[in-house]
């Protein structure tokens, strides 16, 4: 991205999955790069811009919280570890924003929430007020009451909803991989990075499986074209990048070299936010 793009940008979401705030062994909260990223947010925040973070990992910290082994399968066990995960994650964050000053605050969203135009203007008006008293939106699903017809399921397309939602210019993905490859480098060692996408079409959306490559994420790839279809046709740039090194933040926005997968905005006409919800999700 150029620097002229990145110093553009007034108003951008970051969503962190699950893989990234957690220890890979033992599942615990990975406090050393939370606050790395934390750090970095405040400081975007410093310079002007008004910052939102999707953050997953209620059910992984959970579930960590209360000793499960194994990654649950059902709803109401997913549900009870969101439960305990989203409280935790959330008083971690305020911790943290709290010693950089910064004030954050928590935005449950489910499938409704999109989908009622009564609610998903409650909803954005909500950021706005929040953006205006200088407050960092902190959002996931509300997995405690969103059952498997009611859910979004991945906070990919969600961070993309919340994205156009409140128009932002950009949105960065920082996930358990670079960017967007040729094929899933987990299993194709042949896979090839991708440094930029100028149209979405069907040559890409074949590259990107669904399969997830940790024990805690959800969606893979799929998921994230899916997110790029919604940002980059709502205006905003998206961006996926590591989330294992959080500078790349600060890297994209001081528009210096950083490794990751640019997809560049697309602005279309005829794309509707509440249409698109209808066909896709609701
Ligand atoms: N074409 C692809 N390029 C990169 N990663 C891919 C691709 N297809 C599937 N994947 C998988 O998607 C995973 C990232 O998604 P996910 O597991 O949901 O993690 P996160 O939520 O942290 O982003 C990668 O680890 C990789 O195994
Ligand atoms: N809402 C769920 C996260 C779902 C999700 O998209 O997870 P991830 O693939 O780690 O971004 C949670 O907080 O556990």
């Amino acid at each position: 991205m150029s620097e002229n793009t990145s110093k553009r940008c007034r108003r951008i979401v970051i969503k962190i999955g699950s893989s990234s705030l957690t220890h890979e062994q033992t599942g615990g909260l990975n406090f050393t790069k939370m606050e790395k990223m934390v750090r970095e947010l405040c400081d975007l925040q410093n310079q002007g811009m008004d910052v939102c973070l999707v953050s997953s990992g209620a059910i992984a910290v959970g579930r960590q919280s209360i000793g499960m082994k194994e990654r649950p399968s059902d709803i109401s066990t997913k549900q009870a570890c969101a439960a305990v995960g989203q409280a935790k994650l959330m008083m971690t964050y305020q911790k943290l924003f709290g010693e950089y000053n910064h004030a954050a605050g928590q935005v449950l969203i489910t499938k409704n929430t999109m989908i009622n135009p009564v609610s998903r203007n409650n909803a954005k008006n909500t950021f706005d007020e929040l953006f205006h008293l200088g407050v960092i939106p902190i959002v996931n699903e509300n997995d405690t009451v969103s059952t498997y017809e009611m859910q979004f399921g991945d906070n990919d397309t969600l961070s993309a909803l919340v994205a156009s939602l409140i128009g932002a210019d950009m949105l960065i993905l920082l996930s358990d991989i670079d960017g967007l490859y040729t094929d899933d480098p987990h299993k194709n060692p042949k896979a090839q990075l991708i440094r930029e996408v100028s149209t979405l079409d069907e040559k890409i959306y074949e590259m990107a499986k669904g399969s997830t490559g940790s024990n805690v994420g959800t969606g893979g790839m799929a998921t994230k074209l899916t997110a790029a279809k919604i940002a980059t046709f709502s205006g905003a740039d998206m961006i996926i990048a590591n989330g294992n090194d959080v500078s790349v933040l600060h890297q994209i926005f001081e528009g210096e070299d950083y490794t990751g997968t640019l997809f560049h905005a697309n602005s279309n006409p005829n794309f509707r936010l509440a249409d698109f919800i209808m066909e896709s999700i609701g």
